[in-house]
């Protein structure tokens, strides 16, 4: 797996490096890689706000702040009404910030230096540009500058757009006792940051844009990190594709083992969406009463009915199957829980576990020991709370999430606006599609349909958790593109997993002309 394709989450100090090499290899002056990131910033601006919209530019005086100047011009020349206020004392600033604070006093843009008497007053239409402090932030805010922010933060703006990071908010920690500017968007250089993927800083991150800087790739690729953003380039670059001789027992016999008296959709959408990502032979176990329901609108599926009438109670022979997919629908219930430990004894290949199967594995366990290595646990954060107890905060969840997947050899995709999808070697990959509209009911039991078909294809745990967490989300998006992302259920994730799938797996297969010409 080539990590090289993700982009890699880097800290404070790496990125001070890579700005660093930059600078001394490409080479470039510092003012000039200030100049570059601004346009990059300006060019995303100006093509998402109206000219009409009065800007206010809040700039620090480390290199953020001179972002911030750098930013003031750009948006002045492009016929924006801008306002800057510095915080804190030009004089002190750093060299680059002094230099474009020199320049700026060339232009005809109105300036005040904060202080506590001069906070401004703003409208709702006016957009904050957030270039107080970035990267380099090294201790809570407080003070003037605190007060500031938690001013502008309650000021009516819609948009608060933050240069690199919102003040305040450090890039691999939160300073907490501080203030932190509230980000509507935050366009971030080159690298992304890992506080703007935690949901706990969601209020202070907006929607994150990455914008390339120019930074060197190769330096970057040498610098070690556990985190990466995904991209569509990163889920080409180990996707398979079928050999024209392929025939279904070769495309992975999946059990699918789901659904219970009132949850038998649960049972429907995840066998549907098995088969929807490329499952060659599918058998459904489910209760009694799910038979004619799933026959009738699974009909491509195989059921085997279990003895009880309204839940899952006992396994029949499972040793055939090349994977299994346990846990959408099926329950709590005692005789359940049995069954799901009959699985366990008698499984030995990764299997897809969500859902109440987790819950079950909550309430015994020492039953987590008899996982098969390499199996995916696909919980939400209330399941996984349940599985490894309270975490302080989101970086701590992250590191019981790592703690867990190495003690246990398992790949654990935790599932969230930034769904983080961590390795046994303690590798966490954010997924980098989806949209809020997924959060509705059946959505997760379509995900573990899909990473059930792709385990039976051939795709290790932690690929099939990455492929089908990107399918997943990029079948939301692609229905958010026509329709409101409020009316997504989760029957359109199936509608959409196809066009999904041929974006993911064929959208490359470009032949070049002259290959064509050749033959
Ligand atoms: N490689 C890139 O991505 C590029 C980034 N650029 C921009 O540069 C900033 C990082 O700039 P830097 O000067 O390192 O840091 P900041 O501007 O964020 O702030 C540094 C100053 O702030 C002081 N500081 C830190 N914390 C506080 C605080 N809580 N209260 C008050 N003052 C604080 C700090 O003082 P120290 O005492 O800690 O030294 C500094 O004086 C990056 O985010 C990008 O926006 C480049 O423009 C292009 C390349
Ligand atoms: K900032």
């Amino acid at each position: 797996m080539d990590f090289n394709f993700c982009l890699k989450v880097l800290d404070a100090e790496q990125i001070r490096q890579a700005d660093q090499f930059t600078i001394k290899n490409e080479p470039i002056h510092s003012i000039d890689l200030m100049e570059r990131a601004s346009e990059e910033f300006a060019r995303w601006f100006t093509a998402l706000f109206d000219k009409n919209m009065p800007v206010v530019i809040f700039c620090g005086t480390g290199n953020n702040g001179g972002d911030g100047l750098v930013i003031c011009r750009l948006l002045n020349d492009a016929g924006y009404t801008v306002s800057l206020f510095c915080v804190g004392d030009p004089d002190s600033g750093s060299r680059d910030f002094k230099i474009n604070y020199d320049i700026i006093q060339n232009y005809d843009i109105p300036q005040t230096v904060i202080d506590k008497s001069n906070f401004p007053t703003l409208g709702k239409d006016t957009v904050i540009i957030d270039a107080i402090f970035g990267s380099g932030i090294s201790r809570p805010i407080t003070g003037l500058i605190a007060d500031l922010i938690n001013h502008l933060n309650a000021e009516p703006c819609e948009y608060r757009v933050a240069v690199d990071i919102a003040s305040g908010l450090g890039c691999n920690h939160r300073f907490e006792g501080g203030a932190i500017m509230n980000a509507s968007h935050t366009v971030s250089f080159q690298v992304p940051k890992l506080s703007l993927f935690l949901p706990q800083n969601e209020n202070q991150s907006g929607e994150l844009i990455i914008k390339s800087i120019g930074l060197v790739e190769e330096y970057i690729q040498s610098l070690s990190s556990n985190y990466y953003f995904s991209t569509p380039a990163f889920v080409r670059s180990f996707v398979k594709h079928r050999s024209k001789f392929s025939h279904k027992g070769r495309a992975g016999k999946n059990l699918l083992v789901a659904g219970s008296h009132g949850k038998l959709g649960a049972a429907i959408l995840a066998g549907k969406a098995c088969l929807r990502s490329g499952a060659g032979l599918l058998t459904i176990h489910t209760p009694g009463c799910g038979q004619n329901v799933l026959q009738n609108s699974v009909p491509e599926a195989m059921i085997v009915v279990d003895e009880h009438d309204k839940l899952i109670s006992n396994m029949e022979s499972i040793s055939a199957f090349d994977v299994i997919g346990i846990g959408p629908g099926i329950g709590t219930d005692k005789l359940t829980a049995s069954a799901v430990n009959q699985i366990l004894d008698q499984f030995d290949k990764p299997m897809v576990i969500d859902a109440d199967a987790l819950n079950i594995l909550s309430e015994n366990n020492n039953w987590v020991e008899k996982i098969p290595q390499g199996s995916v646990l696909t919980p939400h954060p209330g399941e996984f709370k349940r599985l490894v107890g309270d975490w302080s905060d989101d970086y701590d969840r992250l590191n019981r999430q790592i703690e867990f997947c190495t003690k246990h050899k398992v790949v654990v995709l935790l599932k969230g606006a930034n769904t983080s999808i961590s390795n046994p070697e303690g590798i966490v990959v954010f997924n980098s599609t989806g949209n809020p509209g997924m959060a509705t009911a059946g959505s997760g039991d379509v995900l573990t349909g899909i990473i059930t078909a792709l385990l039976g294809q051939g795709y290790s745990g932690f690929e099939a958790a990455l492929l089908g967490a990107h399918l997943h989300g990029l079948a939301g998006d692609l229905f958010v593109r026509k329709n409101a992302e409020e009316s997504l259920i989760a029957s359109d994730l199936l509608e959409y997993l196809p066009r999904a799938m041929r974006k993911v797996v064929h959208q490359h297969k470009v032949i070049k002309p002259e290959k064509r010409r050749r033959h």
